[in-house]
């Protein structure tokens, strides 16, 4: 029997690729599979087993989970764009929801009795509370996080089923940020997340950033998230699985600091890392956004080996715009080597 490892779904993605950087930095065996829409090869830095596919296509799961011997799985492939999420509900069901299914599926055909699952802040939706707690009422507002949810509750109803399997699902805030020593981060061209998008306005990629509604029932009209950092939210998943094995019952942890930030207050800090204005414009409210959310991350301190390092908003973005910095250099230095090979009349593979 083969030694066993760790199947991680999306693990060429922003957050999969920096849990799969910790993982083989702790020895784990890893196997990924990711179709590559938005992940990309370059995010894997340790060469891990990747198998590029679908997690739609049951035949490749099947084969999958019968060639390896798996302990676990981290489920984090999914869409997870809120304003297309509210244009194309369908998409979100089928890939975060009837797809998550089929990976649960394997898990329990297979025996494999630990998940851990990525789940969302967006499930709080609207709500009134200075912090939330993992109790607090769920409102979901958008069919992204509606699609996350209903996988809450299946997983939920699979433990009240199989009493012998367990999963940890993790309600990330706003994730941001990248590794500290400019190894991997957030490659996705297309990206819409705010401490990105402001970085790459910063930087000359995008013209200007619009803050996308001035008439929160905020402090300073602007919505209030809570920012972590993509390496403490890494590290919540390597205690998560310890927890598991250590068999820790089936929960639900926020994966938050517990302090929220307005969109103008993250800007000024892009601002300080990038020591110069950058271009701002006021726009109106984005379809889906609630004015509010900010964790109450008690749980998860009491119940996992999991301190927060790096809380302080300049850390993150500090990490995001030096990302961004290198994803420009080795753009411009691609271009260059096209070019000197164009004017050498080299083919250009
Ligand atoms: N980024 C955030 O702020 C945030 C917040 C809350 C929750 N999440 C959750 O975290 C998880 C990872 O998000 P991310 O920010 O790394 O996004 P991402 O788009 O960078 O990663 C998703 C990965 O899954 C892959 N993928 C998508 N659909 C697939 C499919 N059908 N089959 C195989 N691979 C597929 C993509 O190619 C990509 O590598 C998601 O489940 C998301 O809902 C993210
Ligand atoms: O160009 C931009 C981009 C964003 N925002 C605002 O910035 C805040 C944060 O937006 P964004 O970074 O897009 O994140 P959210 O929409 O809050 O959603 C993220 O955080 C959620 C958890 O809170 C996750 O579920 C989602 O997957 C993830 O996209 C929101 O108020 C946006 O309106 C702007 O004003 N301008």
């Amino acid at each position: 029997m083969p030694e066993s490892s760790i199947l991680v779904t999306g693990g060429c993605g922003y957050i999969g690729s920096h849990v799969v950087r910790q993982l083989s930095e702790c020895g784990y065996q890893v196997v990924i599979i990711d179709n590559l829409s938005t992940g990309s090869k370059e995010n894997l830095i340790y060469d891990e087993k990747l198998v590029v596919g679908d997690i739609s296509d049951s035949k490749l799961v099947e084969s999958v989970f019968s060639q390896y011997r798996f302990d676990a799985v981290f489920h984090f492939a999914a869409s997870i764009i809120v304003p297309e999420s509210v244009k194309m509900p369908l998409k979100y069901y089928r890939n975060n929801t009837v797809n998550s299914i089929n990976i649960f599926d394997a898990c329990i055909r297979y025996g494999v009795n630990k998940i851990v699952f990525s789940s969302t802040a967006a499930v709080y939706g609207e709500n009134e509370l200075l912090q939330v707690t993992e109790d607090s009422p769920l409102n979901p507002t958008n069919p992204y996080a509606r699609s996350k949810l209903m996988d809450e509750y299946v997983l939920s109803d699979m433990r009240a089923a199989l009493p012998n399997l367990s999963y940890v699902i993790l309600r990330y805030f706003n994730v941001a940020g990248s590794d500290l020593l400019g190894r991997i981060g957030p490659r996705n061209p297309n990206a819409t997340h705010l401490i990105k998008v402001a970085c790459e306005a910063a930087l000359g990629i995008r013209d200007k950033v619009t803050i996308f509604g001035t008439d929160y029932p905020t402090h300073d009209g602007t919505c209030i998230r809570d920012y972590i950092h993509v390496e403490d939210l890494a590290k919540a998943h390597l205690e998560s699985y310890r927890y598991l094995r250590d068999g820790g019952d089936s929960i639900v942890l926020n994966c938050g600091y517990g302090r929220g930030l307005s969109v103008r207050e993250v800007l000024k800090a892009v601002e300080l890392a990038h020591r110069k204005p950058i271009k701002v414009s006021e726009g109106y409210r984005r379809i889906g956004d609630v004015s509010s959310v900010i964790a109450n991350s008690n749980r998860i301190k009491k119940l996992l080996n999991w301190r927060p390092v790096y809380e302080d908003i300049s850390s993150i973005v500090e990490s995001a715009y030096h990302w961004e910095k290198k994803l420009i250099r080795n753009s411009n230095s691609e271009r260059r080597i096209f070019s000197v090979n164009q004017s050498l009349g080299r083919e250009v593979t």
